[in-house]
């Protein structure tokens, strides 16, 4: 089932008035094994409202019809609303569309709320809550959830309570716990508590090193190296971030050759994985995907018009800017994040990157996609949102999983992670925080889920 045609059936679908039509469409998901047989599983149910009392749902490729119900039945409210993200699903077999043909088939999304997300509370949540969000996100199906910080309690006193948290959670599901450590200190604190994995964090700009670390690159550098020394005498995998890899909060715009260079290191002294970081969120996809994109717009016009509009956004954003500092020529239409990715690949091997994307001018999303496109299979990102770093003033969170995860489902790329529980996971620390999810997809998942329970 090629794109398009998914395309305009989900717009098509949406004349259908929704609360009613995401609950039949999940109960006939929830049905498959009893009612539906084999070969409807995989094409799109369309539900039909004869009046107001009576629904059909039918097979959309061959008509069949899959069961006729009173309303009453089929609106079982909120458990079945839950998994309205089927709606983002279009199809469930290859991607065979060209646009998506070098994309993954599968993700591994490295879920760092807990982390990330957390180290930037003003007030400090307390190890239970965090120990909850953890189980909750383990439950979902996340491969690697960073748990927390063995960093200076001075430094950052929100994870100060690190050894509490990783004693609670031994044991939790089979997803990974990598923790970060700024030095041989906090290695070894990492692995008298228990972690199996760890992650060192250097910048791509000095100024940068200088704030979050007290210590130049070159000197955090020489530190890593002790801490990847020691780690491989644990037998320990080391995740290498780099921040500010397109930006910088106090230097402005980072060369790709910087980036380029920490990441050499990293990997020369035996990351496992490197995860670039656009720690203020400034990155932009640039304009040669809207080329791209324009050829296809006309077959899958739903999907890509959003896509597209983000790009000129950004394009607009970036031409701006680069008016201001008076740079000109074909470089600043390629966006920031195309010669990044493109400096970096030179010196590492793609399946060993990973990219970190903060949301703070709402380009997330797309420098992913552009990511995926250019063969990163690795994506980090935050619970409801989740975070910035206490060191870059204005950083808002990273991008949040849960929309992760609804655009992976609708291209077709697996993650093997359940929306509806990281949903839930979502609400639950929203919650405690007492403010909004910061995941569009959150929002609107949990106001469906408010709208059927009052059915
Ligand atoms: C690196 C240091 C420690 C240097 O900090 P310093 O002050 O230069 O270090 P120091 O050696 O002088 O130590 C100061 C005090 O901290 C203690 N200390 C020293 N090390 C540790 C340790 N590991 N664990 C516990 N305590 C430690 C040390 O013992 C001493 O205690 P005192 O003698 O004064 O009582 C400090 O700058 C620090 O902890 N920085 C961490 C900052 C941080 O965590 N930032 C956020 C994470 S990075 C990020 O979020 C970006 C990322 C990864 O997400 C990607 C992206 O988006 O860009």
């Amino acid at each position: 089932m090629l794109l398009p045609e998914s395309v305009s059936r989900l717009s098509r679908f949406r004349s259908i008035r929704y609360r009613k039509y995401f609950s039949l469409f999940a109960l006939g998901d929830e049905m498959d094994s009893n009612v539906v047989g084999i070969g409807d599983r995989c094409y799109w149910k369309h539900a039909e409202f004869r009046n107001e009392k009576e629904a059909s749902l039918s097979n959309y490729e061959t008509k069949r019809p899959l069961f006729n119900r009173d309303l009453a039945f089929l609106e079982l409210g909120a458990y079945q609303t839950l998994n309205r993200h089927y709606c983002s699903q279009y199809h469930t077999g290859e991607i065979k569309h060209k646009l998506l043909g070098s994309m993954p088939k599968f993700v591994k999304i490295v879920e760092v709320g807990p982390r990330d997300g957390l180290q930037n509370e003003k007030e400090i949540v307390p190890t239970s809550v965090k120990v909850e969000l953890i189980k909750m996100l383990v439950s979902s199906g996340l491969p690697v959830v960073e748990a927390t910080s063995f960093v200076s309690p001075k430094w950052v006193p929100q994870l100060a309570d690190a050894k509490d948290v990783m004693s609670a959670i031994q044991g939790f599901g089979h997803s990974r716990f990598p923790v970060l450590t700024p030095n041989l200190k906090g290695f070894e604190a990492a692995m008298a508590a228990g972690a199996k994995e760890v992650a060192v964090f250097a910048a791509a700009s000095e100024s940068f090193s200088r704030s979050n670390l007290n210590c130049s690159i070159e000197d955090s550098l020489v530190r890593y190296r002790d801490v990847a020394l020691a780690a491989k005498n644990h037998e320990v995998p080391v995740r290498g971030y780099i921040s500010c890899v397109v930006g910088c909060p106090m230097e402005g715009a980072v060369p790709p050759s910087k980036v380029a260079y920490v990441a050499e290191e990293l990997i020369n002294m035996g990351c496992a994985e490197i995860s670039l970081g656009d720690t203020i969120g400034v990155g932009t996809p640039g304009i040669i995907l809207i080329f791209l994109l324009i050829i296809e717009v006309q077959t899958a016009p739903v999907f890509l018009v959003v896509y597209v509009a983000s790009c000129l956004v950004a394009v607009v954003q970036e031409l701006t800017l680069r008016l201001k500092k008076n740079v000109t020529g074909f470089r600043a239409l390629l966006g920031t994040v195309i010669p990044m990715l493109e400096a970096v690949l030179d010196v590492v091997p793609i399946e060993k990157l990973a990219v970190h994307f903060h949301d703070t001018y709402g380009q997330a999303l797309s420098n992913i996609l552009l990511s995926l496109q250019m063969g990163i299979s690795t994506v980090d990102s935050s619970i409801s949102g989740l975070g910035g770093c206490p060191y870059a003033k204005g950083a808002t969170g990273n991008v949040a999983t849960e929309d992760v995860v609804y655009m992976l489902n609708g291209v077709g790329v697996k993650t093997n992670v359940d929306l509806g529980k990281l949903i839930l996971a979502g609400d639950y620390i929203s919650k405690y925080l007492g403010r909004p999810s910061g995941s569009k997809a959150g929002i609107a998942f949990s106001r469906a889920l408010s709208n059927a329970s009052k059915l």
